[in-house]
């Protein structure tokens, strides 16, 4: 994954525009894991939304598994987006009228007959990965918030893309699970890249970049 010379201001009328990122250079390479840390404000989720295609720079390129995704139409970016891009944010987006199984298997049906009906016991298995298993049959709205966040993650990665953008997604686990869940995250095949404030996390997914002054630095 590829940033090259990105910029992103948000205006709102009446107001001087807010220069939130400058020029960003950044390569994540396959299967890199990386975290992404910085205060409040600086432009982490602006950075996630840009590189998932949610949001364009006003400059600059951003390109997914070689494929370029700047000044591309809204749709062609949402279909690179579902082949190549697994999304965890710290609102799950679950749907809520399907079972933690059923979230899962939607987002594994994509290949055909065959992997339509292997996928429940293919979801099973990828719940039971993030130690979510016993609770496959349960709706979202009866997940506690860290079972709802290993469920979101295991969507995320159902449909093995090749980029993980993954945001603050084990905040709500004590310590053990959490480490148990990341590792789980950095032993599949993707390149990751894990939003955080948590710095001895940070340092257990691999890479560290940081934003500052409006730019991402490898510390
Ligand atoms: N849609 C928007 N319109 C105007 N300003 C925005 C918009 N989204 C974000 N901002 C501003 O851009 C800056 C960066 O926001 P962003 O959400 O990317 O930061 P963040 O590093 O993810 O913060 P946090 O750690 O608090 O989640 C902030 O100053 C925020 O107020």
């Amino acid at each position: 994954m590829h940033l090259t010379a990105v910029s992103k201001s948000y205006t709102l009328a009446g107001a001087d525009p807010i220069l939130v990122l400058s020029g960003v250079n950044l390569t994540i390479e396959s299967g890199e894991k990386a975290s992404l840390i910085g205060p409040s404000g600086t432009g982490k989720s602006t950075l996630l939304a840009l590189i998932a295609g949610l949001l364009e720079p006003d400059s600059g390129t951003v390109e997914i598994d070689g494929k370029p995704l700047t000044s591309r139409s809204e749709r062609e970016r949402a279909d690179v987006r579902a082949r190549t891009i697994g999304i965890a944010l710290q609102s799950d987006n679950l749907i809520p009228f399907l079972s933690a199984s059923e979230n899962v298997e939607l987002a594994l049906g994509f290949g055909g007959e065959v992997a339509r009906r292997r996928a429940p016991a293919a979801a099973r298995e990828l719940l039971e990965q993030f130690g979510v298993g016993h609770r496959a049959d349960h709706l979202p709205r009866h997940l506690s918030g860290g079972e709802a966040q290993r469920v979101a993650l295991a969507v995320a990665t159902a449909n093995r893309p090749a980029v993980l953008l993954a945001d603050e997604v084990v905040g709500q686990l004590d310590a053990e699970t959490a480490e148990h869940v990341i590792d789980t995250v950095l032993a599949v095949d993707l390149a990751v890249l894990y939003v955080t404030h948590d710095t001895a996390l940070a340092d257990r997914v691999g890479s560290r970049y940081q934003i500052t002054d409006h730019q991402v630095r490898r510390r």
